[in-house]
């Protein structure tokens, strides 16, 4: 008689990039609450470039540091790549920020002290690897800052800055990108080059972005837009234009 064979054992299956489930936050404020998130449940697919959106206060930024594993949800599970955080130990979350996701924020975030090149290398050298020097070079070729390597981030206009941190967050060659406001401080040409550079991380690369803005003009790049308001999900748009998009945001504010 042939033996049972064991079931192999595999990696968790993917089938979202981020999955929340029911994922509440709450912030003490005084003698009362504040509900950031009030019950999100949301699957983002690999390969695919959401918008996130809402008025002031609704939780876009609460949003993403949960979904990112930078804060911790008071309820609810998130799920990075298959693993949930919330069953994980805090060096495990770590782990999985550090493996499966980039980030990208608004005020670019390089360390003033080191140039280009060591900016865009560090979450490898904080990891205790090596990168080496020519994956550097074409990662800084592919957002369009070849020969700045040795300059330093003071030296760099808003929209370089912005490009260097976009090559910082894909050098891990993470599942996802976060990006909170990344074109806020950008005039309009240097806002289009960042939008166009993170659209061609999903297309090219098939990296999953996550992008929060006010902005209607970046939102029309996302596949979806998710619309925010009291820390809940009011509104889904698949890809539309920057005026269908302000105006379903202008309605959340009714
Ligand atoms: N650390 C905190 N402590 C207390 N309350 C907080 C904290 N962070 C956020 N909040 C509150 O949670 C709610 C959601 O805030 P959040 O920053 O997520 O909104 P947002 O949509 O990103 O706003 P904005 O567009 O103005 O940046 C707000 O009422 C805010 O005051």
């Amino acid at each position: 008689m042939p033996q049972p064979q064991p079931t192999p054992t595999r990696p968790p299956q993917t089938a979202a990039a981020v999955q929340l489930d029911a994922v509440t936050k709450h912030f003490p404020n005084g003698p009362d609450v504040t509900v950031a998130l009030d019950a999100v449940t949301l699957t983002i697919a690999p390969g695919t470039f959401t918008a996130v959106m809402g008025p002031s206060g609704s939780g876009k930024s609460t949003f993403l540091n949960c979904a990112a594993g930078l804060e911790r949800p008071t309820s609810g599970t998130v799920r990075i790549a298959g693993r949930d955080l919330g069953a994980l130990r805090p060096d495990d979350v770590t782990r999985v920020r550090r493996d499966h996701v980039g980030f990208v924020f608004q005020g670019y975030d390089l360390v003033p002290h080191l140039t280009v090149a060591e900016n865009v290398a560090l979450p490898v050298t904080l990891a205790g690897r090596h990168v080496a020097a020519g994956r550097v070079r074409s990662l800084l070729g592919s957002v369009g800052l070849d020969g700045l390597q040795r300059r330093l981030p003071a030296e760099l206009s808003g929209g370089q800055a912005q490009r260097v941190a976009i090559a910082r967050a894909l050098v891990t060659e993470p599942d996802v990108v976060f990006a909170d406001e990344p074109t806020g401080a950008l005039d309009v040409r240097a806002a289009e080059q960042v939008l166009t550079l993170l659209r061609s991380a999903v297309d090219d690369l098939g990296r999953t972005l996550v992008l929060v803005t006010h902005d209607p003009r970046a939102a029309e790049r996302a596949d979806e837009v998710v619309f925010l308001a009291d820390g809940r999900v009011q509104d889904r748009l698949p890809r539309s234009g920057a005026h269908e998009i302000a105006s379903r945001l202008l309605d959340l504010g009714r």
